[in-house]
């Protein structure tokens, strides 16, 4: 059994159609477990039918920081507990730039997580401009901060530099590796870091073999049943 773990992050994309389509061809390869599709909220159910006798384990992309009340719009841990939903991801570069989403907002929505029993996929990363400034390692240790009081195993970090999410451009092995290194080193040996960022098939055993890589996050190519599969593949 692979102990790297992929997830994939469908983001704003699929339908009824495309999920079945998709999560269908997934179910049948087999995959062994560490393995997650996140996909939007209305597909969450069915994706948990499709993949029903399988070892994927199904995904939200975000979650409320409330529990229960007048929060129109919102959709809480505990509802995604409720429907069969067992991991999450929370604090994506997406969630805080393009909706003004803040790591205290993070650290809430990951403790809610986990108090309903979720595995949360906690992002961070720099931005281009923060890298070219020398900030890169001094942004992430401020977004892990919300995480240094929460149990160990219960969650995994992400690294995601944002100028490598979607751009095709793969952050470097010297990029990565002291970044994942110095995540493990400001939490606990043992928490598990994803590498995110234009992961596809064709290089994703190459960032799989960095030091320190205990998975990956994967966006544009987990639309793909054979791009994820064989992304899997490549997990050891
Ligand atoms: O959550 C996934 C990441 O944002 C990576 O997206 P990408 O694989 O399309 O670059």
């Amino acid at each position: 059994m692979a102990k790297q773990l992929v997830v994939g992050n469908w983001k704003l994309h699929g339908s009824i159609g495309q999920i079945k389509s998709v999560l269908g061809e997934i179910a049948q390869a087999k995959l062994q477990s560490n393995v997650g599709v996140c996909v939007p909220f209305p597909y969450l159910m069915l994706a948990k039918q499709l993949l029903h006798n399988t070892h994927v384990q199904c995904g939200a992309q975000d979650l409320s920081q409330y529990h229960i009340g007048a929060y129109t719009g919102e959709v809480s841990s505990g509802m995604l507990a409720d429907i069969g939903c067992e991991m999450v991801i929370i604090g994506h570069s997406e969630r805080r730039r393009l909706f003004g989403e803040t790591t205290e907002q993070a650290g809430v929505k990951m403790r809610a997580a986990l108090d309903a029993g979720l595995f949360g996929i906690y992002c961070v990363g720099e931005s281009a401009e923060q890298r070219r400034e020398g900030r890169a390692e001094e942004v992430v240790a401020a977004q892990l901060q919300v995480l240094q009081q929460l149990p160990i195993g219960l969650f995994a970090v992400a690294y995601e530099p944002s100028w490598a999410v979607g751009s095709g451009m793969v952050a470097s092995s010297e990029q990565i590796s002291p970044m994942h290194a110095l995540i493990k080193s400001q939490l606990d040996e043992r928490v598990k870091v994803l590498y995110g960022g234009s992961v596809k098939s064709n290089n994703a055993e190459s960032i799989l073999a960095v030091q320190h890589v205990d998975g990956v996050l994967v966006g544009g190519a987990a639309l793909s049943a054979f791009e994820f599969v064989e992304i899997c593949k490549a997990a050891r």
